[in-house]
């Protein structure tokens, strides 16, 4: 079954709206609701059916596989800090709608399990040995999220045992690993990177499964990408196979705001603000020199929004090149046509281009085989050196007369990594705690196989395949891109060539987006 034609037919089942708690979500599972396994993986999905076309996607939870577990009272209830709380704990029928857009007669649709403490938790604060590991490239407030955590778990939950994994996947097989305290991550969430360490490739399910159970861990924190996160999918697998008492939870890092579902990720807003550096260095300089052009490289491998945020918060750009949409060089419409245009109204521009926009240009030319990463990631082609080249190749260009077309003066700023290895910024600090905590209540609560992220402004926990199942995009089609148009006054390439084209393609990769519209 196509995954459109769920929720089409999960609504067509209208059925008795139900009460549900963590132990009872089991025997609901509905056999008559089955997902597709490209969807999924092998993650069998938990789907309770309520009224009106109420769905709910829900998590895992250690009685669906282990059974007659204790539980115990949570002990936050009697921490003195919350004792000021009208509310302690989330009600565990609380669910997050996906669908936050609605008309008086849609569907109910998707919901996500909120995120939260909750009355009665599964480990003793005695028994619980936690682990953290930080996997892919760096983020802005990876270092918060680790240090909520240790802080989470020792000061809401008494736990006094963990440890940090040293230098992502690859770091389960070695013998060391870091020991983590309130006192040792005191100061962490200053510094930019991972107090862990992190790397690449060496995902080997088995063996990091082993070590998990050598060494009696039984709760898993796990900070990483969409790579990252499909590797936890697989270790909650294998947990479960085993028949384990080890939560795992994930928690989204991605500067280029590339997983879906979710609203967005820890410091895509400070990769967004150091951006802004860049980008007024580039215009100071244009502005300074006649016919001067200030071109920026931003992160953003398949997902162009890094840029389309840059630019929208800087108004100095020009022209923002972005991986979903196509451009081409020469000709009319093309992008030197537009350059020379700008350069003569105003004398200066800004172009901001993302690095994974144009490939498919620099592909053209270049000889050089394909080459991928430790984790089989495409490495690009680097679009800014190209693209400084082509345009002063172009505007370098005679006349019959022997005069230049334009002479320009181009200066090329490459922040790349600068964006992203910078400590997180006030909100997103906040942000990242509230993560942290989050996923501590849900591995405590018994949860596992989760991924905590906020969908439309609330902490949720997700389902791991919802959100490795495909990737986040710019919708060009979107208002979004609309605004971004309209505040550069750049062509719409693409748009003056194929619009509906593209309309098409768009609606047919995002069959499972229902809320993908922009604000
Ligand atoms: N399909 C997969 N199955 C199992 N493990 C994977 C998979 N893809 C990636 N991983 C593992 O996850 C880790 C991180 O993956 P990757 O390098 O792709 O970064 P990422 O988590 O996607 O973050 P980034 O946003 O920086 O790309 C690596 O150790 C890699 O081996
Ligand atoms: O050079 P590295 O560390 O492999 O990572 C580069 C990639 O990581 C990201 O920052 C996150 O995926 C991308 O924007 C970028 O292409
Ligand atoms: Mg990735």
């Amino acid at each position: 079954m196509e995954a459109s034609m769920i929720s089409s037919s999960i609504h067509s089942m209208k059925m008795q709206g139900e009460n549900f708690s963590p132990n009872s979500l089991s025997k609901l599972k509905n056999s008559s609701v089955s997902f597709p396994s490209s969807a999924t993986g092998n993650m069998e999905p938990k789907i309770v059916l309520g009224e009106d076309g109420y769905v709910l996607e829900d998590v895992p939870h250690f009685s669906d596989y282990i059974s007659d577990l204790p539980t115990f009272t949570n002990p936050l209830q009697a921490n003195s800090a919350y004792s000021i709380a009208r509310k302690v704990c989330v009600d565990c029928n609380d669910t997050i709608a996906q669908m936050i857009v609605v008309h008086k007669d849609s569907p109910r649709g998707t919901h996500f399990r909120r995120a939260g403490a909750t009355q009665q938790v599964y480990f003793e604060s005695d028994e619980v040995h936690a682990c953290i590991v930080t996997c892919g490239g760096l983020c802005p407030g990876l270092n918060t999220v680790i240090r909520e955590i240790v802080c989470g778990l020792y000061n809401m939950y008494g736990v006094k045992k963990v440890v940090g994994i040293d230098g992502g996947y690859k770091g389960f097989y070695s013998r060391n690993t870091i020991p983590l305290t309130p006192k040792v991550v005191n100061n962490i969430h200053k510094r930019g990177g991972t107090v862990l360490g992190t790397s690449r490739g060496g995902h080997d399910t088995k063996k990091i499964v082993d070590s998990i159970q050598d060494r009696g861990i039984n709760q898993v924190y796990i900070i990483g990408g969409d790579g990252t996160q499909k590797g936890a999918s697989f270790i909650f697998e294998e947990i479960k196979r085993r028949g384990l008492k080890v939560a795992v939870a994930g928690i989204p890092k991605t500067i280029d705001n590339d997983i879906p579902v979710i609203d967005k990720s820890f410091g895509f807003d400070t990769a967004v603000e150091e951006a802004q550096r860049a980008i007024n260095a580039a215009h100071v300089e244009a502005e300074s020199m006649e016919n001067g052009i200030g071109l920026v490289k931003l992160m953003g491998r398949h997902s162009g929004f890094i840029a389309l945020f840059a630019t929208l918060a800087s108004r100095d750009v020009d022209c923002c090149l972005i991986p979903e949409s196509p451009f081409y060089l020469e000709g009319p419409g093309g992008l030197f046509q537009f350059i020379e245009k700008r350069l003569k109204e105003n004398g200066h521009m800004v172009i901001v281009i993302a690095e994974g926009a144009g490939q498919e240009l620099v592909a053209e030319e270049s000889k050089t085989t394909e080459k991928q990463d430790a984790s089989g990631n495409h490495v690009l082609q680097d679009i800014g050196i190209w693209m400084s080249q082509k345009i002063k190749e172009y505007f370098s260009k005679t006349d019959e007369t022997g005069e230049k077309i334009l002479p320009i003066t181009l200066k090329y700023i490459d922040p790349t990594y600068m964006i992203r290895a910078v400590p997180s910024n006030a909100s997103d600090n906040v942000f990242c705690t509230l993560l942290a905590q989050c996923a501590v209540h849900g591995a405590m609560a018994g949860y596992t196989g989760f991924t905590v992220a906020p969908v439309n402004g609330r902490n949720a926990y997700i389902p791991f395949y919802r959100i490795t199942e495909k990737r986040n995009k710019v919708i060009i089609t979107d208002r979004m891109w609309a605004r971004l148009l309209s505040s550069t006054n750049q062509p719409s390439f693409p748009v003056a060539k194929d619009a509906s084209k593209i309309r098409k393609e768009e609606e047919e990769g995002d069959s499972r987006v229902v809320n993908s519209e922009s604000k």
